[in-house]
């Protein structure tokens, strides 16, 4: 895949509400009135409470939900469905357990109904890129949780999405590998260029990836605060988590968590 084809979207959310029906015919006010721009190629981290509607937004963005009110534009085009400068990873892998690695990377290209092989090429050297060189043969049971969420990250990229959605991607793996799954995801991002979605439950590896950290309050959902992190790029693990404007943001952010009471300040 060739580094330079890749140009990030750019996303315009204006007034996006969005209310769930539960089955007791309640209203679920997920999402209140959001307004966000988001530049191209800028990483966007968006931090929040347990239920305060960061996945119900992913989901919006990703037109796989409808808004209830407001609107989506990627690339100044509206959101209603999936969009194809689009791509998606989720906490759980979800790989075809009886597909080979090659095939779940291949699968969104089949599902389109394109030509699978021309993309063949691309895609193992997207497995290269993540360090699993050789493994397109194999199956997701035979790799640890963090290849198979690499294979994943893979299958999102496949198509060179502009804007690439992550829900918690790194959120199931072991605390070794998800500092490898940090560290790699920054190095792709800036070689491709795209435009990053980051929801994370993690206030450090937000602010360690992200140009921009979006605090969510609790539900329903709005941006309480949106924090430009003006640290060097890359970011090296160690040199980054040692400054200490990375601990500023890292306190600010905390701050409004232990005044809001969901943190508890020690
Ligand atoms: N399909 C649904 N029907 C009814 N309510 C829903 C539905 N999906 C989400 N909700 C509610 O909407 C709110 C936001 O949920 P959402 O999953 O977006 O939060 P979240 O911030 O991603 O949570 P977490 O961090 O725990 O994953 C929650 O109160 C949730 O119960």
């Amino acid at each position: 895949m060739s580094a330079t084809t890749q140009t990030g979207a750019a996303v315009d959310i204006s007034r996006l509400s969005k209310i769930y029906k539960t089955r007791e015919d309640d209203d679920v006010l997920a999402l209140d009135k959001i307004d966000l721009k988001i530049e191209p190629g800028s990483f966007v981290a968006v931090v929040g409470p347990s239920g305060c509607g960061k996945s119900t937004l992913l989901s919006l963005l990703a037109g796989l939900t409808p808004a209830s009110t407001g609107s989506i534009a990627i690339d100044g085009d509206g959101v209603s469905r999936p969009h194809p400068k689009t791509g998606v990873v989720f906490q759980s892998d979800l790989l075809l357990y009886w597909r080979t690695v090659l095939d779940n990377i291949l699968l969104p290209i089949e599902i389109k109904k394109l030509d699978v092989a021309k993309y063949k090429t691309r895609a193992e050297e997207l497995l290269a890129q993540v360090g699993l060189e050789g493994f397109g043969n194999k199956y997701p049971s035979e790799l640890s949780g963090g290849m198979r969420q690499r294979v994943a990250i893979c299958r999102a990229l496949i198509q060179e999405p502009g804007l690439l959605l992550m829900d918690e991607p790194f959120g199931a793996l072991d605390a070794l590998t998800r500092e490898q799954m940090i560290m790699d995801l920054q190095s792709m991002w800036l070689r491709l260029g795209n435009t990053v979605l980051f929801i994370t439950h993690g206030i450090d590896e937000a602010v360690f990836l992200a140009d921009r950290v979006l605090v969510m309050s609790p539900r329903p959902g709005r941006v309480d605060l949106d924090l430009k992190i003006d640290l060097p790029r890359p970011r090296q693990w160690s040199k980054t988590h040692e400054d200490k404007d990375y601990h500023g943001y890292v306190r600010q952010i905390r701050a409004i968590f232990e005044a809001k009471g969901i943190l508890v300040a020690h």
